[in-house]
């Protein structure tokens, strides 16, 4: 981080335009915010039922971004094996919930994970918590799946690491094109997963049962 910064509301803001949050401020700060979205929807922020709305959409958009402020070695926690066994461990079926950077509402569905361990294994819950840490963020689906797999070939070193991504964008789904039903496909192959075919296909073959 640069040395030079301001503070505004309580919040550093650096030459470079990185901030360092104080959440009490940020929170009173964004709640403001949704306090001006309510009245440009047309509503009254100080009707009964919305007194504390901007308080608790301001809570949730900070949960649904908490992603930003946890780093990929602390959700681990050391939770790395040594293990003499090479054949392919997959995770499937974790469930994500993201928002996309473009309009800000919703894009969920499930991940699929699966890596060729080199003498090390993780410990399954981490596979999950990796998940969260990307998809609690502003995100585009393709980058999610990109750093999902490039956080656990990081963290393994193995042979190899595939990830597929299926989900619902809500900006296609309830506004847009409105095509309801539509499901986006995305996956990284890294390693043995791309080089190796019959790796490859395995993973998908199991990853789909
Ligand atoms: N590749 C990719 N595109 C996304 C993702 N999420 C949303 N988008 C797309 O981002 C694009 C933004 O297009 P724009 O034309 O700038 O925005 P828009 O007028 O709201 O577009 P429409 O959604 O077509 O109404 C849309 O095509 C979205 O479908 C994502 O995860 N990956
Ligand atoms: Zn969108």
């Amino acid at each position: 981080m640069s040395e030079k910064y301001q503070v505004v509301n309580g919040n550093k803001i650096h030459e470079n335009g990185d901030r360092e949050q104080n959440d009490d401020a940020s929170l009173k700060e964004m709640a403001d915010c949704y306090r001006l979205i309510l009245q440009n929807v047309g509503e009254n922020p100080k009707r009964e039922g919305l007194l504390k709305t901007p308080e608790r959409a301001a809570k949730a958009l900070l949960f649904f971004t908490k992603g930003y402020h946890q780093k990929i070695s602390d959700v681990i926690n050391g939770a790395i094996f040594t293990e003499n066994h090479d054949e392919m461990v997959i995770v499937k079926d974790i469930e994500f919930f993201s928002m996309c950077e473009h309009h800000l509402v919703p894009f969920f569905g499930k991940v699929s994970i699966g890596y060729l361990p080199n003498n090390k294994i993780l410990g399954l819950s981490k596979l999950a918590r990796i998940v969260e840490v990307f998809s609690r963020r502003l995100q585009v689906q393709e980058r999610m799946t990109k750093e999902i797999a490039e956080a656990v070939d990081e963290a393994l070193k193995p042979l190899g690491v595939g990830i597929i991504v299926s989900a619902s964008h809500m900006c296609m789904v309830s506004r847009g094109v409105q095509k309801i039903n539509s499901k986006t496909l995305t996956s990284v192959m890294v390693g043995e997963f791309r080089t190796n075919q019959k790796t490859r296909d395995e993973f998908f073959r199991l990853a789909r049962s």
